[in-house]
């Protein structure tokens, strides 16, 4: 019987679309000011640190730093020092109003109505918990932090990692079998499968072809495993 659901963000509770075309550019045009503004603070300083070790470059500039962000973004690299620097410029943009976060139709009513049967729904990103949080927060639906009942990130490994999935099986604690795992990407969800998560594929422009996993389109079409 599953007690708890852990759901991926873009392609599975909102678009694609909302993440490349609005997240992505809009921490793309800030970053450079963002850098030079903060270039002394310890966060910041934490990150480029920890992204000078990843590349294994110097970066001892905003400059320099800018310019490997900017390279990873294009990249979609899921590296954890870009994807924390982007929940940080991310901030802003939603506390002031210049977007909110898009969610499937289904998306809001189908997390409250798991959640009003006692299931626990935790979120599982290469975004920053900082950045899932802001997320939920700024929704289109409005605040749904209060859904859920933990965030996690690649600071507990690769989506595409089944060790991933274990650490995160721990962290929950509740055995694999009860645990339900959504995503769109096949490699995520073998990941979790491997782990003994159940898993669903959620395919929502009905486009990806065949799967090892169950494939819905929207929320409403999932039946808990048994
Ligand atoms: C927290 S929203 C931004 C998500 C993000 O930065 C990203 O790279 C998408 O990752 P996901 O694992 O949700 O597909
Ligand atoms: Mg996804």
């Amino acid at each position: 019987m599953i007690k708890a659901i852990l759901t991926d963000i873009e392609g599975t509770t909102s678009s694609i679309s909302f993440v490349k075309d609005v997240l992505f550019p809009y921490a793309a045009n800030a970053l450079p000011d963002f850098l030079q503004a903060h270039w002394n603070d310890e966060t910041v300083q934490a990150q480029v640190k920890a992204a000078a070790q990843e590349s294994g470059t110097s970066l001892g500039s905003a400059q320099q730093a800018s310019d490997l962000f900017l390279k990873w973004i294009a990249e979609d690299r899921k590296a954890t020092p870009l994807k924390a620097l982007q929940g940080m410029i991310w901030a802003k943009g939603y506390r002031q109003g210049e977007y909110t976060a898009h969610l499937y139709p289904d998306t809001a009513n189908c997390l409250r109505q798991w959640h009003d049967q006692g299931l626990a729904l935790y979120v599982y990103s290469s975004g920053s918990i900082a950045a899932q949080k802001l997320f939920f927060g700024f929704s289109d639906a409005g605040d749904l932090t209060g859904l859920f009942s933990g965030y996690f990130d690649t600071t507990s490994g690769h989506k595409q990692d089944s060790h991933s999935y274990l650490n995160i099986q721990q962290a929950i604690g509740l055995p694999a079998q009860q645990l339900l795992f959504l995503s769109d990407v096949e490699a995520e969800l073998d990941a979790a499968a491997t782990a003994g998560l159940h898993t669903i594929r959620l395919d929502r422009e009905g486009s990806q072809g065949p799967s090892k996993h169950t494939v819905v389109t929207d929320f409403n079409e999932i039946t808990l495993p048994g």
